[in-house]
Formats: structure tokens, C-alpha cells, sequence
């Protein structure tokens, strides 16, 4: 008891105390989506006024809003608060781009790290949803994500091109929620767009393309592997798709292209893992591995792909030119796409 230990236990209790911190802020956020505190702060209200509003406890709230407010969501001015422009566009349920369902995400997720022993362990059952079902659901997030900046960036990118404005047929390989073929059948009126995905994520597809009464996007049903996806395309785009990086679907597109044709690709081309982030977002990418699915170790990343400049070299191999390799991150000024390519590729 006399006796002190070799080290000060100090680095560990902070490291503790940090990671504790930053479980309750997370905690907090849920809380607050969770009450839809923003759908109420479009204008200054004080603590007590929200409690009110809210049915809650003033004196907690009170806090949530201070914290809310010194993690920068929140402004503050004569005891009330009120949303940033910030919070006004991206957390209230009446936004046009509102992100709460890919915010969500994070909640639902966290739920396998608590398991994290059962998963380590092979204990937890693995959900036997077919790929197509769990693509349903990966497709409406992805949906809310892209369409607040991504989406138009893309858009506005792609349609600068002659070849686009020029374009009769685009294919949209693995299009989801089919959002971008949605958004060039507008940017181009003699434009017919297609979207090619697995039967049950197209019967959502359907859904997209209603929503936005785009009478110049249709659908195909199939597995990009296996199945046909069509030819006489003057542009074939694909975002995020699992065989983005393979050669066989490459040397496909090649095919179903028309002479002086468009391959854009954008993929997440992860080749090192760097950091406690890279390790994290690869466990959490093993945890699973669905049917259908042949995942390699690394997010992101499959059986049979090439890593980027051995997609590139193919690519020219095969009779692409490269017309531009577009950073994500430069693009979308976001520094969490580092690893995000847009190729363009011209068949000649
Ligand atoms: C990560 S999502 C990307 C969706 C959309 N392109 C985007 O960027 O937001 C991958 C898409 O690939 C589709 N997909 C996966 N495997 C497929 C296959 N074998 N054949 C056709 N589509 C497939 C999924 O259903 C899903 O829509």
C-alpha cells in the first residue's frame, strides 16, 4: 500500500476518460435526433421553453442545449439557442436534405459493438437476409447521403462533357436508388436512362423514380456478373458498385458501349490501412459476410479486384483512353474521400 506503481496510471485513465466523453456526446446526438430537439430550434427558444415543447427535464436539457451549442450545431444569444444553418438543412425532418436516416445508421450500428465479443467469437447470429433485401435498405441511406452534395457535384461534372450533352443511351450499372440516372435524365431531355440492379433493390428503384416523375428512366432487372446489361450505350456510369474494380465487369462495359462511349466510375479504392479509423471501418466491414457477397479483407474491396493502377493499365489494355481521374475529396472538398476515384474512360 506504501509501495507506488512503476508508472503514473494517468495516460490510461485519460485515454478512458476520452473515449467515455465522446460515448455520451454520441449518446447526446441520438437523444436529440431522437427527440427532433432541431425541428423545434428553427427559431431562439430558451432551455426552459424547449423542456416545455419537449415534456422533458429543464435542467438536463438545459445542458444538452450547452453542449449542443459547444460542439458548434447550435447558436446561443440572450439565453436562448437556436439551430445553425447547419443543423436547419441537415437535421430537421422537414429539410429536403436532411441526413437523419444515414445518421441513424450510426445508432443501429453501434449495436455490433457492443456484441463485439459474440462477433469475435462466432456467436452471433449472422441476419439471413438475401443481398438483394440488404441492399434495399443500403440503398435508401445511400440515397439521403448522396443527394445533399454528392449527387449534384457528380451531376454537374459528368454533364460538362460533349459526350454527355451528345448522349442518346446511359446505363447507371448498380444504380440503386437510381438518383443519378434520375438527375441526368433531367440535364439531358434526349436522354434515356437505365438503371441496372438486383430485382428486389429495382422494385425500390421503381419507388425513386416515380417519386421524382422521371419519364425518361427505366429499369433493368439483373446480377451484373451473370446476366446481360444491355449495349448501344453512349454512357455507362457506376457509383459504389461492387464490381467496380473487377476486370470481367469492366471488360463488359467495354462491350455494351457504343464507339467514343463514356465509362465513369466512381470507387472507393482503398489500398493501406493507415490509421485507428482504417481499423475500425475494416472490423466492422469483416463482421458480416453475406451470401452473394465475396468480400475481401479490406472495405470496400472484393474477390477478383485489381487495386487502382492495375484497373487503370487494364482498362487502356482493353482499348479505353483515360480522359480524367477525379480525387472525391478535391471534388466534394471533403478529406473523408480520400480514398474515392472517379475514372472517366472513353471507348476508342
Ligand atoms: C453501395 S450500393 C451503390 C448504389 C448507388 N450506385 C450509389 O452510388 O449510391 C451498391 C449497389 O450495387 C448493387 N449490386 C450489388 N451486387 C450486384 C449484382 N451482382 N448485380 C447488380 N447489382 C448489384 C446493389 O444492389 C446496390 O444497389
Amino acid at each position: 500500500m506504501l509501495k507506488f506503481p512503476e508508472e503514473n496510471p494517468k495516460e490510461l485513465l485519460k485515454l478512458f476518460e476520452e473515449v467515455y466523453s465522446n460515448a455520451r456526446i454520441f449518446y447526446l446526438l441520438k437523444t436529440a435526433l431522437d427527440l427532433n430537439i432541431f425541428d423545434y430550434l428553427d427559431e431562439f427558444k430558451s432551455a426552459e421553453e424547449l423542456a416545455r415543447g419537449l415534456k422533458t427535464d429543464p435542467f438536463l436539457t438545459e445542458y444538452i442545449l450547452k453542449i449542443l451549442h459547444k460542439l458548434g450545431i447550435l447558436e446561443f444569444k440572450d439565453n436562448k439557442y437556436r439551430n445553425r444553418g447547419l443543423a436547419n438543412i441537415y437535421l430537421r425532418r422537414d429539410s429536403e436534405f436532411n441526413i437523419i436516416t444515414p445518421l441513424n445508421y450510426y445508432f443501429e450500428n453501434i449495436k455490433n459493438w457492443e456484441n463485439l465479443k459474440l462477433i469475435l467469437e462466432n456467436k452471433l447470429k449472422n441476419k439471413n437476409e438475401s443481398l438483394g433485401k440488404m441492399f434495399s435498405k443500403v440503398i435508401k441511406r445511400m440515397a439521403d447521403e448522396c443527394k445533399c452534395w454528392e449527387l449534384k457535384k457528380v451531376l454537374d461534372y459528368v454533364s460538362k462533357y460533349d459526350e454527355f450533352k451528345n448522349a442518346k443511351k446511359l446505363l447507371d450499372l448498380a444504380g440503386g436508388h437510381g438518383l443519378y440516372a434520375i438527375g441526368f435524365s433531367m440535364l439531358n431531355e434526349n436522354l434515356k436512362c437505365y438503371v441496372f440492379d438486383l430485382p428486389e433493390v429495382i422494385e425500390e428503384t421503381k419507388k425513386f423514380i416515380e417519386k421524382y416523375n422521371a419519364k425518361n428512366v427505366f429499369t433493368i432487372a439483373g446480377d451484373f456478373y451473370g446476366d446481360d446489361i444491355g449495349s448501344g450505350y453512349d454512357i455507362i456510369f457506376t457509383s459504389y458498385n461492387p464490381g467496380g474494380k473487377n476486370p470481367k465487369i469492366a471488360k463488359k462495359v467495354y462491350d455494351s458501349l457504343n464507339k467514343g462511349g463514356l465509362f465513369i466510375n466512381k470507387q472507393f479504392f482503398l489500398e493501406v490501412e493507415e490509421n485507428i479509423m482504417d481499423y475500425l471501418n475494416n472490423m466492422e466491414w469483416n463482421f458480416f459476410r453475406p451470401k452473394g457477397l465475396k468480400k475481401n479483407k479490406l472495405r470496400y474491396t472484393f474477390e477478383g479486384d485489381l487495386k487502382f493502377s492495375e484497373y487503370i493499365s487494364y482498362l487502356k489494355s482493353i482499348g479505353f483512353e483515360i480522359l480524367d481521374i477525379v480525387d472525391m475529396s478535391k471534388l466534394l472538398d471533403n478529406e473523408y474521400y480520400s480514398s474515392t476515384k472517379m475514372i472517366v474512360a472513353k471507348k476508342i
